[in-house]
């Protein structure tokens, strides 16, 4: 809110949000005209008291912007669009334009996190997984918790992200905002939202290797990731690019998975209803999970060695999505009904197929009534854990392996085994929130309602959410 003293009548602004067209979110703008000054002051100090009661609202953010992500517009848009509204809100910020790769991860260990009500990451999903490493990682030190250990419940961390969408992807935002647009992100920053956000640990044996909020994915999504990089020059339309050619080589790869489903889970990833603001799935299952750790606990139940399945076989594609990873690319994601909050993920397994029928299960993630689990070589799980086992996995050479190079000794298999594509690429590699990792085996864990962000789920559209009868927060 804002007051313009004029000389005569007296008068304030109210500035508050609009709902616009999908999900979009407008600052709009009314002036109040009064000729009684008195009258005038009640007003703007009942309204400025009111204010003052909504504590959740931030004054102070720590904000990152990432110069070089998407089409390197971090700096502008956050300059253009953003900083006016923090000022508008009166809200005061601390920024710092990165200067190399990890600076935000780096930074978050050493500052003084007490002075800020809120992070706000400027940038890609690159760089929101830089932010929430620095974070995560800086609330398990503060409270002495080993990252190595992947069965060690993690410290929840109470400052909130907010994610100003300037990369190439985007999906955190999307899929937790329902658009990806600047000023919307700001305006949800600037009301306070609040949305609890499921996040995996992500281990090699013993070693902690990276957290993931959206995608963990094996073979194709690994593939696009990894051969896009050598065209980062191309922005965001470096993933169609190398989309085409993954597409294109077909490759399948063989390794084991096990998983454990989450048993308390209320909903299922066939599902047609998806996560929405308020949503009750997160409710319910993330109070069921609690129920069943506190009935551990407390020694109630024996213990019982939990159910994992095994799946031996040949994917396509492995992908752990711990929410619907919705993005503009695919408007309801590569799992619509995952829930942001619910302490799980859905595990997607693609096995071998033709590509006639891989390009069929792709294009249905672009349409909006079309399930893409609906294949006889598709399952999906709802799992709280999974394990991955590539078939050449040398425990003594794990380097080379990792590699996915193979040696002399294996050329004769792999030969009977892919016999078309004239490849020596026996692995993959994992893309995990954009990221590709090292290691090929690897264990994969949930922690429900981890971290939280500044939004708060997608709204479900109104009858009245279009611009001529907009609604109002
Ligand atoms: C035929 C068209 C098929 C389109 C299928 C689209 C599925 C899109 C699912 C997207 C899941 C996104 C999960 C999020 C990943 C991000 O964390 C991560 C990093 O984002 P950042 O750069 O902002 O930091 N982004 C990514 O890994 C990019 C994934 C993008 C995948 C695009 C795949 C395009 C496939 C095109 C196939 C074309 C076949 C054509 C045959 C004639
Ligand atoms: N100043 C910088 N110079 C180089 N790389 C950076 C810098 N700041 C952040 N990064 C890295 O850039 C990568 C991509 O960033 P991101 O914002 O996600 O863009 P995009 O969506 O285009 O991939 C991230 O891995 C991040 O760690
Ligand atoms: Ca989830």
């Amino acid at each position: 809110m804002q007051w313009k003293h004029m000389c005569k009548p007296h008068a304030f602004t109210v500035h508050y949000v609009q709902r616009m067209k999908k999900h979009r979110w407008r600052c709009k703008a009314v002036t109040f005209w009064c000729s009684d000054e008195v009258l005038c002051c009640h007003w703007l100090q009942a309204l400025n008291d009111l204010l003052e009661q909504q504590t959740w609202r931030p004054k102070h953010l720590l904000v990152y912007i990432n110069p070089y992500g998407g089409k390197k517009k971090g700096k502008q848009i956050y300059e253009n669009k953003v900083a006016p509204l923090f000022s508008l809100a009166s809200i005061s910020t601390e920024v710092i334009v990165t200067e190399y790769a990890n600076h935000a991860r780096d930074n978050l260990y050493e500052v003084n996190l007490e002075k800020y009500d809120g992070i706000v990451c400027v940038g890609g999903d690159g760089m929101f997984s830089e932010v929430l490493h620095g974070l995560i990682g800086r609330v398990q030190k503060d409270a002495d918790v080993d990252q190595n250990n992947p069965k060690v419940p993690l410290s929840r961390c109470n400052m909130r992200i907010g994610i100003i969408p300037a990369g190439s992807t985007d999906c955190v935002c999307f899929a937790t905002v329902g658009i990806n647009d600047p000023v919307t992100s700001a305006l949800h920053i600037i009301l306070g939202d609040c949305q609890p956000l499921d996040v995996s640990s992500v281990h090699h044996k013993n070693m902690f290797l990276k957290y993931s909020v959206s995608l963990l994915g094996y073979g194709f999504y690994g593939d696009v990731l990894k051969g896009s990089e050598k065209n980062r020059w191309l922005g965001p339309a470096r993933y169609d690019f190398s989309g085409f050619k993954t597409f294109l080589s077909h490759r399948y790869y063989e390794g084991t998975v096990c998983f454990q489903p989450a048993k308390w889970a209320v909903g299922s990833p066939r599902d047609k209803v998806c996560c929405t603001f308020g949503c009750y799935i997160c409710r319910q299952s993330s109070k069921q999970l609690e129920e069943q750790q506190r009935v551990k606990t407390n020694g109630l139940e024996s213990n019982e060695k939990e159910n994992w399945t095994v799946v031996k076989g040949k994917f396509m594609a492995i992908n752990a999505a711990n929410m619907s990873c919705a993005c503009p690319r695919s408007p309801r994601g590569l799992s619509p009904a995952a829930h942001l909050a619910d302490g799980t993920a859905d595990l997607i397994l693609v096995r071998k197929c033709s590509r006639l029928d891989f390009l069929r299960h792709l294009i249905r993630h672009t349409t909006s009534n079309n399930d893409q689990f609906d294949f006889p070589f598709v399952d999906v799980h709802r799992i709280k854990s999974f394990q991955f086992t590539p078939k050449h996995f040398d425990e003594e050479d794990t380097e080379s392996t990792d590699l996915g190079i193979i040696g002399k000794k294996n050329f004769a298999q792999i030969c009977t085994d892919h016999p078309s594509c004239g490849c020596n690429q026996l692995n993959s590699v994992w893309n995990c929130d954009g990221e590709t990792l090292e290691q090929t085996a690897l264990e994969m864990r949930v922690h429900c309602q981890l971290i939280k962000l500044f939004a708060r789920g997608i709204e479900e559209s109104q009858k009245q959410e279009d611009d001529t009868n907009p609604s109002r927060v």
